[in-house]
């Protein structure tokens, strides 16, 4: 008998690694016949359009909201609909399904919502990446790391290159003494072991707290640049967005275009440290905007601070982001 499909939540906290992760198992050949469901937190398909840049694998969006409070019935279709195309086409199943989760998320909910697939017979598991240069810090802002960590099968350690591994493996071990560690300065090796490799039991999940405001200081802005803004407005933006948000500045990912029908540039930073911005032709149909994730700071208190920048900022769907842990069925 084939083996069951595997579903693998991919959870971890903003900017652990997730998308880079999955780029790196879709580039090997034991990735084939994976699917892929990508969940933003914002409007803006970034991680999709980094992985379809990629190569062509089956991949659903989620957008706009967190997958563990608002999007849980989208999962549920999503997964059921590319099961059933699946068939229709008369390939064998899938190996495997990847959520990429949106940062935020925690995957209790998630798991609880996927309780009407039962007769699909899918092999759950959750795997977690942890940025090992920030672990200490980011578990001790937010809750929603421990969340992650707790609840996963196999926790993965990333950026290996920029710091020991032991202060984060230690730290893992702490939040969940039962998942399997992936502690691999090699990206594909990494890659290989987070997803291919024979998963570890999964430890018992533990309880979701109980119902709270799981992310009531955090925002998620959209930031399109005016008319008439120029390519060093777009720049110059970048640089001081970073200086006026300092260490509320979680997060930021988009495109930015020069004025014309030039090539896209993928812009992002962790924190306010940005990567050098990529040009990525095969996001033509992404539209310019920028999805910014801020600590103790909302659009009305940036814009504010950031008066004579050329661009409008908007609150994404605040709503979504209030992360009801879900009631018991
Ligand atoms: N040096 C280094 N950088 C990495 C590594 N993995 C990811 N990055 C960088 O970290 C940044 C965030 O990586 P992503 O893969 O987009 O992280 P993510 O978890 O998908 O981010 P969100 O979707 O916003 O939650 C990017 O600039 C990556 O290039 C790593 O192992 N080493």
């Amino acid at each position: 008998m084939a083996a069951p499909t595997e579903f693998i939540l991919l959870a971890g906290f903003l900017g652990s690694g997730k998308t880079s992760l999955l780029v790196d198992w879709l580039a090997l050949p034991e990735a084939a016949d994976t699917a892929v469901i990508v969940n933003e937190a914002g409007a803006i398909d970034v991680d999709g359009a980094i992985l379809a840049d990629a190569g062509g694998v089956p991949m659903a969006m989620l957008a706009n909201g967190c997958v563990c409070c608002s999007l849980t019935s989208d999962l549920v279709f999503t997964i059921r609909a590319l099961v059933e195309e699946r068939e229709r086409s008369g390939r064998p199943p899938f190996r495997r399904i990847v959520l990429e989760c949106s940062g935020l998320s925690r995957p209790g909910p998630i798991l609880r919502s996927l309780m009407p697939l039962a007769p699909l017979g899918l092999a759950i598991r959750v795997v977690a990446t942890c940025d090992a240069s920030q672990a200490a810090e980011r578990a001790r802002h937010f809750e929603e790391v421990a969340a992650q960590l707790a609840a996963a099968g196999t926790i993965v350690l990333t950026k290996l290159d920029l710091c020991e591994a032991g202060p984060a493996e230690a730290l893992a071990a702490g939040f969940n003494p039962l998942a399997g560690r992936v502690v691999e300065a090699d990206r594909a090796a990494r890659a290989r072991a987070a997803f291919a490799a024979a998963p570890p039991p999964l430890p018992e999940q533990p309880e979701p707290p109980p119902a709270i405001l799981a992310h009531p200081r955090i925002a998620v802005l959209r930031v399109r640049f005016r008319d008439g803004a120029s390519w060093e407005d777009r720049l110059d933006f970048l640089e001081d967005l970073a200086a006026s948000c300092g260490e509320k500045l979680l997060r930021v990912k988009g495109f930015i275009r020069p004025p014309g029908p030039g090539v896209p540039w993928l812009v992002q930073a962790v924190g306010t440290l940005f990567s050098p911005p990529v040009p990525m032709p095969g996001a033509f149909a992404v539209p310019e905007g920028l999805v910014v994730i801020t600590r103790d700071l909302d659009a009305a208190a940036l814009g504010s601070a950031m008066p004579e920048a050329p661009v409008w900022f908007a609150s994404d769907r605040p709503v979504a982001l209030n992360c009801q842990a879900v009631p018991a069925a």
